[in-house]
């Protein structure tokens, strides 16, 4: 007898629960408007149509208009993903900041395409400057350039191997700036995908200004059927 394979399960986990302190706007970072629609509003839309199920993680006391999921986030990027990860049953999760509001279909393609036979990957840049280690503000030395990638989101996982990873930082107190370096710190092999340099996260006022000049163009494309 056939053995009906059933496909798998994933789901978009937004992490969107920081004060944006950087961006000094007063407002949280994911609900700032960026030309007509919300941080977060765009990386709904971006991740929605690939995804089964979409998880926000929001600051205490906020709550958006629309259908998806919405849990209360941590007190550090850390902890709002590992509360994201106990709200979904999915078998594969793709962990994207809220701030990186470009996220484009073949990114997610290409991230979608590997992690169900790798199990970790993360999109990547590779450097393109001149990189160097810095000693008290002065040139320490070189980086060795071609071994060096700038690592984005978004990142994907089978669930229970980064919830396993969360697990154990948690009980040794380990903190990452990523969920890539926490599945890296606890044994797994991360896959690095090439993402894409419109994947730029918006931190500062001057990356916001870049995004609000780049986000018209974005959107016109997005509107032209190809
Ligand atoms: N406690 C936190 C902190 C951050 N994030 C999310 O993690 C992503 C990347 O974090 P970052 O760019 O550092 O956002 P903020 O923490 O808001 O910025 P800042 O550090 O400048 O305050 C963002 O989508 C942010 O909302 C989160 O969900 N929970
Ligand atoms: C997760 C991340 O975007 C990967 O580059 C980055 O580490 C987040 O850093 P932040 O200081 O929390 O913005």
């Amino acid at each position: 007898m056939d053995r009906e394979m059933t496909p798998p399960r994933f789901a978009a986990l937004i992490p969107a629960a920081g004060s944006g302190s950087r961006l000094g706007f007063g407002i949280p970072k994911a609900l700032v408007d960026l030309q007509g629609k919300t941080l977060l509003e765009r990386a709904i839309e971006n991740l929605a149509p690939l995804v089964d199920e979409v998880v926000v993680a929001l600051p205490e006391g906020q709550s958006i208009e629309s259908p998806v999921k919405q849990i209360v986030g941590g007190n550090t990027r850390q902890d709002s993903v590992f509360r994201l990860l106990q709200a979904t049953e999915a078998d594969f999760v793709l962990i994207h900041d809220a701030a990186r509001p470009f996220l484009g279909a073949k990114v997610l393609e290409r991230i979608k395409g590997r992690v169900i036979q790798s199990g970790a990957v993360t999109a990547a840049l590779p450097a393109t400057d001149t990189l160097v280690h810095s000693s008290g503000g002065f040139w320490g030395y070189l980086v060795d350039r071609s071994k060096t990638w700038a690592v984005q989101t978004p990142q994907a996982f089978r669930r229970t191997l980064i919830l396993d990873a969360h697990l154990k930082a948690l009980q040794e107190g380990f903190e990452a700036t990523d969920d890539a370096g926490l599945a890296n710190k606890y044994g797994s092999n991360v896959e690095l995908v090439l993402g894409d340099s419109r994947l730029f996260k918006v931190t500062t006022p001057a990356d916001f200004e870049l995004a609000t000049a780049f986000a018209q163009l974005w959107d016109q494309k997005r509107s032209t059927p190809s």
